[in-house]
């Protein structure tokens, strides 16, 4: 089975009604390559107003959510309450949830265990900080938030990886394509080890750090590149550049 390319746009804790509307606008004036899964992750408030505008073929998606059904829990909100808007997509572990909220690897694989029991489809991100990459620690990073996760779940079907350095989120210093490739490459190779082969061959490894429309094609060009999750340039029309990278 081939793998299919999957772009992914993390709206961060950005935008207003008017800003989604201008988002819409360039998202629905494409084209997107039909080939490609588009997925926005628009903040919780505005989940349901976005899934009302977008086009067909862009789904909205989630940034966060919590390990169980409802309770006691301040703030947070839970995969069962995303399905009721019809959301079927979160993000979870990203780098600013582990780094500014101290989610730990076990957190964000109890959430994204608990996600997909609901019928979520998870983007579950992963990457190494600056220090310990520098330290040749990225192998051993990756291998156990990506452990962490194995260990909670079974069925890897709705699980998108998105491998995302630390030191090049937000920095303009996005990872050469060769940087890219070979983490992903050892990521799936990890994958065949311990999880299996067909998740390994079937899971897609998207890759985000400072992607924009003038990097995104070499980085496409990889075979273990499956598509992007994009930051700062998902609020703006070059995104769709982003998502025809193939083309
Ligand atoms: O964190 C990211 C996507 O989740 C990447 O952000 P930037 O594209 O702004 O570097």
């Amino acid at each position: 089975m081939s793998r299919k390319f999957c772009v992914g746009g993390n709206w961060k804790m950005n935008g207003d009604k008017k800003g989604i509307q201008e988002i819409v606008a360039f998202l629905k004036a494409g084209p997107l390559d039909p080939n490609v899964e588009v997925i926005v992750g628009c903040p919780a408030p505005y989940l349901e107003y976005t899934k009302g505008l977008l086009p067909a073929n862009v789904v909205v998606s989630a940034q966060n959510c919590y390990k169980v059904p409802k309770g006691a829990f301040t703030g947070e909100v839970s995969p069962a309450m995303l399905k009721d808007l019809g959301v079927n997509w979160v993000i979870l572990g990203h780098s600013e949830r582990r780094n500014v909220f101290g989610e730990n690897d076990l957190l964000v694989a109890e959430k994204t265990a608990h996600a997909l029991e609901e019928g979520l489809s998870v983007i579950a991100c992963i990457g190494e900080k600056l220090e310990e990459r520098e330290a040749g620690k990225t192998e051993e990073v990756v291998y156990r938030q990506t452990q962490a996760i194995a260990d909670k779940i079974k069925d890897w079907s709705k699980v998108v990886i998105a491998y995302e350095p630390v030191w090049a989120i937000g920095t303009g210093k996005t990872a050469t394509p060769q940087q890219a490739q070979e983490v992903h490459e050892k990521l799936r190779a990890w994958l065949k080890a311990k999880v299996s082969e067909k998740v390994a061959n079937e899971t897609r490894i998207i890759y985000g750090g400072s992607v924009t429309a003038s990097n995104c094609k070499e980085l496409a060009k990889s075979g273990d590149i499956d598509g992007f999750l994009v930051g700062g340039a998902s609020l703006k029309p070059e995104f769709v550049q982003i998502v025809n990278a193939r083309q």
